[in-house]
């Protein structure tokens, strides 16, 4: 799908990402760049490179790293299964390095065209790890009609400047200017030009690319006002900082189990509800596993909580291959791996005692798991409907409701 290629604004024929991740981390401190620095167990550029690979109007994405660090980039690609990835060398400088990754679409000698040309080019350091596709949708649209496009966020502190004494010279009035962000985007033509343009000093000591569109192209980028959590990770505090986020998004994946389709969406708002009272998780974002997904969603780091939902009578079946399929895995887990089996009862299909068995055998298999930092949890969800609950909505039912939960945990 192109960008922009629904109703809102200009489609834009195809789009690639450069990601510079080719520095050394100096004010980070420590002898590993922080780009491949591990956070939750996996390295900080990997969340990156998702964000964008996430984003199906991306065609292309360029990681640009140091010559040392290409095989472990090309290692971290495999291990993640990261798609339309290229890695490129970079230079000793951020600017060197993106020129460097810009190359690998323009023909010359040795690539001749390697990769499509893109039309909009994203420029995203790959030590900002949580940019959403919204912020990269509107740079890209404010790029196809400006030329060059950048996020931008209000000073956290005031700018000043220091005279030759050391003593301060003057101020800046803080309302007047932004900090520059990422993501950027430019008309590939346009920044290739100025990257071709510019000079030793520009490539040596430049930090700001919307600069160098303005200088050689006279393109003024547009200014799009980002979100907070557009910041670069510079030092160990970004480092902590980042690992909380990560944390925190976890928590809030939820992977729904099931081959009860009909059922997902009004399950989901009955968990939704349900979780929220149970488990004090914000914001649920639910989303199908199907087959042996569910152990790409743990090994990559998406997803640490699954719900089982059946209407069978035994509900621990699925849960004990779940459980099985993690041990004979060997994974890590560095959270704990909740699962959640939702055992949907009509009140026609069976008694409640026979749950309740069925609830203490889960019980009991739970205690069993918990050692492996595995919790498991049953939900008994009795519907009151007395046609299948599961019809849409468009019937006039409403999504059934929690009659008797008991969430049974270890
Ligand atoms: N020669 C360089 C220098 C920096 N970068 C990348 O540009 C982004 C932003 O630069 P910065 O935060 O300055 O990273 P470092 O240069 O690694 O940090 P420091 O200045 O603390 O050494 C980072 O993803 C970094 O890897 C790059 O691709 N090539
Ligand atoms: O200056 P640094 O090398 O720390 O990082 C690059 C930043 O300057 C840059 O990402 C934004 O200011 C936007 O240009």
């Amino acid at each position: 799908m192109e960008p922009g290629g629904c109703e809102a604004g200009p489609a834009v024929k195809a789009v690639a990402a450069v990601l510079p991740a080719g520095g050394s981390g100096e004010r980070l401190g420590g002898a590993t760049p922080k780009q491949f620095c591990t956070v939750q167990g996996r390295p900080l550029v990997s969340y990156t490179v998702r964000a964008m690979e996430r984003v199906s109007w991306i065609s292309d994405i360029i990681v640009v790293v140091s010559p040392e660090n290409i095989e472990t980039m090309k290692s971290i690609i495999e291990k993640y299964g990261h798609k339309k990835v290229t890695v490129a060398e970079g230079g000793i400088t951020r600017h060197r390095s993106i020129f460097n990754g810009l190359k690998l679409f323009s023909e010359n000698e040795f690539s001749n065209h390697l990769l499509q040309k893109p039309e909009v080019v994203i420029i995203h350091d790959a030590v900002r790890p949580f940019v959403e596709e919204d912020i990269l949708l509107k740079v890209v649209m404010a790029a196809k009609e400006h030329g060059a496009a950048g996020a931008i966020r209000p000073l956290v502190s005031t700018v000043i400047a220091s005279a030759a004494d050391g003593c301060l010279d003057h101020s800046l009035e803080r309302a007047k200017y932004r900090a520059s962000e990422m993501p950027q985007a430019f008309l590939f033509d346009i920044i290739y030009q100025a990257y071709q343009q510019c000079t030793d000093y520009d490539l040596d000591y430049g930090t700001e690319c919307l600069h160098l569109a303005l200088k050689y192209c006279k393109t003024n980028a547009k200014l799009v006002e980002g979100t907070a959590d557009l910041w670069k990770v510079t030092y160990k505090r970004d480092l902590y900082a980042a690992e909380s986020i990560i944390k925190d998004s976890l928590s809030q994946q939820i992977c729904i189990i099931t081959d009860v389709k009909e059922a997902v969406v009004q399950v989901g708002f009955l968990l939704h509800e349900c979780l929220r009272s149970q488990i004090k998780v914000e914001a649920v974002s639910v989303s199908l596993s199907k087959g042996n997904s569910h152990l790409q969603n743990i090994f990559s780091g998406q997803c640490y909580n699954f719900v089982c939902i059946n209407d069978k009578k035994y509900a621990t079946e699925e849960i004990q291959q779940l459980v099985n399929m993690l041990e004979e895995s060997n994974i890590p887990l560095l959270h704990p791996v909740v699962l959640i089996s939702a055992h949907l009862n009509s009140l026609e299909n069976t008694s409640f005692s026979i749950d309740l068995e069925e609830l203490t055998r889960m019980k009991k298999f739970a205690r069993e798991v918990k050692r492996k930092n595995i919790l498991v949890y049953g939900l008994l969800v009795q519907c009151k409907e007395k046609r299948s609950p599961w019809r849409g909505q468009e019937q006039g039912n409403t999504a059934p409701r929690l009659a008797n939960n008991r969430g049974i945990g270890t």
